[in-house]
């Protein structure tokens, strides 16, 4: 086991300090400035992208109207007649080319589909017109109070061939055979239509002991994380590329898990209340609640959804033992992809029973949950790892699996269990108070080695869908 790398700390917090912090904490002025520096930024890549592409092909045309992919520098275009000096006319095009950012539009009637070609993109918009039509955001269409859709529900029933289609620097309209206008511009459409949303900002990396233990971890001062919109962004970002970072220098109190916690969003209730703090001999029927030490598993197994982060925060400890186990679960499950490739499949496509059972206490209900889940899921849109599951101790009884299957799901499960226990997937660490450990509970498990003594761990758990909604904001996702 190894002890925390504080260097590694702090090594990683003088670089966070050296990024620029943003005036205002403000959400819908951030929101705004946000997205006109988007757009800033958009703007720059396109005349990039254009200058660079007339640097490497030797495009003489200096539009868009080419897409790019001229080789020979003979070829010229005319730009009164819309034709180039190899005798290429740009057809179907409806782009006036009159900056280098405008894009190249055509109509393809046949497919029913609007090709747009952006400046600064590998490929076309292939974009159906129906697409085009179920989102258009005029008045008509879309609330801009309540930035939400007005149905029409025979909409799509029409035929949505566009009348006419036009295209300049700004945007693109559409106007369509019942009388009625779009508008869109480059940037909706790029940001919006397929796989717009999906383009991650923030790559994963997955990561197994040795990672953590040679570079820096991920971690923010409590100071930046607080005060400053970039220093949470920061947070965010460790969250969505490592599934844990941590929050450093904060209060070593209850009161310092708190405010590190809600920074994120609220704190989530759940049967054990808010923010708990939990020490040995609580008198709670869990495992967590004693001197042992617990294997790395993931929290809240037996919920439809489990919380999205679940904060670790040690208050105090007056004995031996009780170091910190991250691993990461996405990481295991991309080891079982690779190395077994039949186990990932059972795993993936076999849904099993979690459970948690207690007894009435201190005046709180008594619970039996139950959920069902595969101990992994892909997101349905993307295809990428979505969550993991895992906990050997809250594991239900297996009531799912046909007998015949279960050989297969043993030896799977069995398989995972190798690899998570493996000394290459654990990172073992020292937590001590003031550092405050966030971890994305869909993704990483923790766990700890049993200690000697007094121990008091402070920590609450955050809303999956809260978080994210925090990440998309900040534009770290
Ligand atoms: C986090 N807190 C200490 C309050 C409870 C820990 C309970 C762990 C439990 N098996 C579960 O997954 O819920
Ligand atoms: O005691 C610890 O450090 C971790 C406790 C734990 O695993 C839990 O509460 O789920």
């Amino acid at each position: 086991m190894k002890g925390l790398n504080l260097s590694a700390i702090s090594s990683s917090m003088r670089l966070v300090l050296l990024k620029p912090t943003y005036a205002t904490s403000r959400p819908a002025r951030f929101l705004h400035q946000l997205i006109q520096q988007q757009q800033q930024q958009q703007l720059q890549l396109q005349q990039q992208h254009f200058q660079q592409k007339r640097a490497t092909c030797g495009l003489a045309c200096g539009t868009a109207m080419c897409p790019g992919k001229c080789k020979s520098s003979r070829r010229q275009l005319d730009k009164t007649k819309g034709l180039n000096s190899a005798g290429h006319k740009h057809t179907g095009s409806l782009a006036v080319a009159q900056t280098p950012a405008t894009p190249v539009v055509s109509q393809r009637d046949e497919d029913q589909v609007l090709e747009v070609r952006l400046a600064q993109a590998e490929d076309a918009l292939v974009i159906p017109y129906m697409w085009l039509r179920d989102h258009c955001r005029s008045e008509r269409y879309f609330n801009h109070t309540t930035q939400q859709k007005i149905p029409d529900l025979e909409l799509l029933e029409r035929d949505l061939t566009p009348q006419a289609v036009r295209a300049d620097s700004k945007g693109l309209s559409i106007k369509w055979r019942d009388g009625h206008e779009t508008d869109y511009t480059y940037d909706w459409l790029a940001n919006n239509f397929y796989p717009g949303q999906f383009a991650r900002r923030t790559k994963r990396i997955l990561w197994g002991r040795k990672k953590m233990e040679s570079e820096p971890l991920p971690a923010v001062t409590f100071e930046h994380h607080m005060t400053s919109e970039d220093g949470l962004r920061q947070s965010l970002r460790n969250l969505v590329k490592y599934g844990f970072t941590m929050v450093t220098g904060a209060p070593p109190t209850a009161e310092g898990t708190r405010q590190a916690s809600e920074r994120i969003s609220p704190i989530q209730e759940s049967m054990y209340g808010g923010l708990w703090t939990v020490s040995p001999a609580m008198g709670n029927n869990d495992t967590a609640y004693t001197h042992e030490s617990l294997g790395a598993h993931t929290d809240n197994t037996y919920l439809t959804s489990p919380a999205g982060i679940e904060v670790f925060h040690i208050l105090e400890h007056d004995g031996t033992g009780g170091e910190s186990l991250l691993v990461d679960g996405f990481n295991a499950v991309d080891t079982l992809r690779r190395d077994d490739p039949k186990a990932f499949q059972t795993l993936r496509d076999t849904p099993i029973p979690f459970e948690y059972m207690a007894t009435a206490a201190d005046g709180k209900p008594p619970y039996l949950m139950k959920a069902y889940s595969p101990i992994f899921t892909e997101h349905a849109g993307t295809g990428e790892l979505l969550t993991f599951r895992f906990n050997a101790y809250d594991r239900g009884t297996m009531d799912t699996v046909k007998p015949q299957d279960l050989p297969q799901f043993y030896a799977a499960y069995q398989k995972i269990s190798q690899v998570i226990s493996s000394p290459a997937s654990q990172f073992w660490f020292q937590l001590s108070p003031g550092t405050v450990l966030l971890v994305d509970n869909w993704r990483v498990m923790h766990g700890r080695s049993a200690f000697t003594g007094f121990r008091l761990l402070s920590g609450c758990y955050l809303s999956r869908d809260e978080w994210i909604s925090q990440a998309r904001m900040l534009e770290a996702l």
